[in-house]
């Protein structure tokens, strides 16, 4: 699929079976299913208004199994807003973000310019290895913010896209008051105004 200038390219992470495309499928086709089909990597676009006009989320769901380092990197370079998905099911689907989180900061600076959100998904899910307190820490020492999701039970998937669109409609306008703007910044500077999901 090719790319566009005005796209806002989302990228999504995180160990394989977290649920990472049923989240994207759920979000964008409104779909879920049951069975474990692993991604090699997909792209989908979904038309969200931005101000007065509209631009498009471009959301990239990443392969769950190992990924090339470079091809790891290309995808953080041309990212704008990461989403760093665990399984709340799985302790270790969440130890697996912590090189992905270092990556993102070793290429573009600090986390604290763009938007990541921490997701733990299967919140509907009983059999728990991560409680919310503990993964709401992370979320903290990495300076992200921080969402439960459940594609299978559609809880706060539209919502996920929604707090990434805000954060970014905050960081824009942070980044107006105080009139600085580095050339890096000023890259990922792709949606203006306050930003909706359509
Ligand atoms: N209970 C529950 N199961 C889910 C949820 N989301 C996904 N699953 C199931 O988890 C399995 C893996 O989901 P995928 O969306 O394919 O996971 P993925 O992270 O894209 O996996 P890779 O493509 O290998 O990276 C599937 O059987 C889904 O039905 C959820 O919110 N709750």
């Amino acid at each position: 699929m090719p790319e566009q200038s005005n796209d806002y390219r989302v990228v999504v992470f995180g160990a394989g079976g977290v649920g990472k495309s049923s989240l994207v499928l759920r979000f964008v086709k409104g779909t879920f299913r049951d069975t474990y089909i692993p991604t090699i990597e997909d792209t989908y676009r979904q038309v969200i208004s931005c101000d007065k006009s509209v631009c498009t989320l471009q959301i990239t769901d990443t392969t769950g199994s190992h990924q090339f380092p470079a091809m790891q990197r290309l995808s953080i370079s041309k990212g704008h807003a990461f989403i760093l998905v665990f399984s709340v099911t799985s302790k270790q689907s969440l130890e697996e973000l912590g090189p992905i989180y270092k990556l993102i900061v070793q290429i573009k600076g600090s986390v604290e310019d763009i938007p990541v959100m921490l997701v733990g998904n299967k919140c509907d899910e009983t059999q728990r290895e991560v409680d919310t307190r503990e993964a709401q820490a992370v979320a903290q020492e990495w300076k992200c913010a921080f969402m439960e999701t459940s594609a299978k039970m559609n809880y706060n998937v539209k919502e996920l896209f929604q707090e990434l669109l805000t954060l970014e409609t905050r960081r824009n306008m942070s980044l107006n008051i105080d009139g600085k703007r580095s050339g890096k910044q000023k890259r990922t500077d792709r949606v203006k105004g306050k930003c909706t999901l359509m």
